[in-house]
């Protein structure tokens, strides 16, 4: 029985029908088998990574540059080869059929990645005998992962349940415009490495959001074998593993080498620090109880299933911090290179009023063009019939989101800053309702989606309403780019320019 995901007339080439009038047919069987799925040519055991070779096909592509030239050459649906023992993967370029995948999945979808981090957690802790109940959100699968997300949702997804975090989230931010007033040099910039610097802000607003608490990660005495330093380091080491073991071309499958090495050692004691965080706030509860409006929501998930509290430590401080961070930056480095907005922007902040429309917006715009992840993954619960193409039950396939929201046939004036287009009326040529509704799906879709997005849209919004209310923000020289990866990473120089309004 196949999941039919095609093109009416029966052509990836005819893109504006894909995207209008794909549809299901569970009845039909399509013609072409998986093998014939295009993309570039691939030799056994190194797949296609010689294309990557200067001279080759796919030579000095990167990032958007290189979706771009997939699509334009394949089509939008490509087959990448898995290369030293990954599994082959499809890449989808098309909304209507990324939609009807999502929705055809079962009730609980499949999402890969963190390969490496999986490794650790479901056969070297097994091996071991110490494999926890639950291992967190981003590492389970099926029931394991149904139980964890049935304690969570309550906590994370309902906007009263974060409402009492908002004002110490916004003290946090008073503070930290206070501390980038004091660094800025004489030229206004800011010369640390300004991803750390906001990942330690973004450390302070985990801390009130997961424990009630403050880790003082800012704070210029805290000592470098302090345990707030130690998580920042692991948070930043988790991501640069990630992307050496499971991103780039890597032999740990074949053989444990050295980076696999750093990054079992890392997730062994990230766990351990963890764990001994909840712990230490659990005790501390004990002996000085809080009401409830005061408490992380760790301790609330600990208080009814300790095993779903620790594994959604490790959730909430890998993926919580550095993916705000980078989503904060791009925000400040529109707004820095479209003065107009930011204007207008400051005029509402400066308002006071408490709706912020256009302050969402520009969120939302920034999150269109710099997306914090490129795309959402899912491994398939069952067969699709995309385009007439056999897609087979566990196939890795790689929903491109960026790549969609920033196609002119989504977006009209795609590589615009346009907080404007979430914001005007259906008649308007910009409104963003005239975009296929899985274009942008930056926070995921459905069951899976982003159990932080409040969180992170609670700590977007207060941090950057405090810098654009304190800095006029400038931009100096090239544009500052993205590095692509298991996350999308602003790359320095930062080239800020943070003047006093
Ligand atoms: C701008 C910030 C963020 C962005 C853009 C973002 C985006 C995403 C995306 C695209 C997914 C995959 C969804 C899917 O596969 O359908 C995801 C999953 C997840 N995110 Fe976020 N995220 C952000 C911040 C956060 C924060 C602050 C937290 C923690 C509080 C968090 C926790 C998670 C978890 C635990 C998952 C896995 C959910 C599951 O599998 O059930 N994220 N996020």
């Amino acid at each position: 029985m196949f999941n039919s995901l095609k093109c009416t007339k029966g052509s990836f080439l005819c893109l504006r029908q894909i995207t209008t009038v794909a549809n299901i047919d569970v009845t039909t069987t399509p013609s072409k088998p998986f093998r014939d799925v295009p993309g570039p040519r691939a030799l056994p055991v190194i797949g296609q990574l010689y294309h990557f070779l200067p001279g080759g096909l796919l030579y000095n592509l990167k990032g958007s540059n290189l979706h771009n030239f997939l699509y334009e050459k394949y089509g939008p649906v490509v087959k990448m080869k898995g290369h030293f023992g990954a599994k082959d993967s499809i890449l989808l370029y098309d909304p209507e059929v990324a939609i009807q995948i999502y929705r055809s999945e079962n009730s609980m979808p499949i999402r890969t990645g963190f390969f490496a981090a999986q490794h650790y957690k479901n056969v070297i802790k097994k091996e071991k005998g110490e494999e926890r109940k639950y291992n967190g959100l981003i590492f389970d699968h099926e029931e394991k992962w149904r139980d964890i997300r049935t304690h969570v949702n309550p906590v994370m997804m309902q906007a009263k349940s974060l409402k009492p975090y908002a004002e110490p989230l916004d003290e946090i931010a008073q503070e930290a415009v206070a501390r980038m007033k004091c660094i800025r040099n004489e030229n206004n910039m800011i010369e640390n490495d300004l991803l750390d610097e906001f990942m330690s802000y973004v450390l302070e607003f985990t801390g009130i959001i997961a424990l009630g608490r403050r880790f003082h990660a800012f704070d210029a005495n805290i000592r470098e074998d302090s345990l707030t330093r130690q998580l920042l380091r692991n948070i930043h080491d988790f991501f640069e593993l990630s992307d050496k073991l499971d991103y780039q071309p890597n032999l740990w499958r074949y053989y444990p080498n050295k980076t696999f090495r750093s990054a079992m050692k890392l997730l062994e004691d990230a766990e351990k620090l963890n764990e001994k965080l909840l712990q230490t706030a659990m005790e501390e509860l004990k002996t000085n109880p809080k009401p409830e409006e005061k408490k992380g929501v760790l301790e609330k998930l600990a208080e009814k299933n300790k095993d779903v509290a620790l594994a959604f430590t490790d959730d909430l401080l890998f993926v919580g911090v550095d993916t705000v961070a980078n989503g904060i930056i791009s925000v400040l480095y529109l707004l820095a290179n479209n003065p107009d907005k930011q204007n207008k922007l400051r005029e509402e902040i400066m308002s006071k009023e408490s709706r912020r429309p256009y302050l969402r917006a520009c969120i939302k715009e920034a999150a269109r063009m710099r997306p914090v992840v490129f795309g959402n993954l899912r491994l398939t619960t069952t067969e699709y019939n995309v385009f007439d193409y056999e897609i087979p039950k566990d196939t890795m396939v790689m929903f491109c989101h960026e790549h969609m929201s920033l196609r002119e046939d989504q977006y009209p004036q795609p590589n615009q800053f346009i907080p404007e287009r979430w914001l005007v009326d259906k008649d308007h040529p910009l409104y963003h309702g005239n975009a296929h509704p899985s274009a942008g799906l930056h926070f995921g879709y459905g069951a899976r989606g982003c159990v932080g997005r409040k969180a992170a849209e609670m700590e977007m919004e207060i941090f950057i309403s405090r810098i654009i209310e304190s800095f006029r923000l400038q931009w100096r020289g090239k544009q500052m780019p993205v590095y692509q990866s298991v996350a999308n990473r602003n790359m320095g120089p930062y080239n800020f320019i943070f003047n006093d309004v």
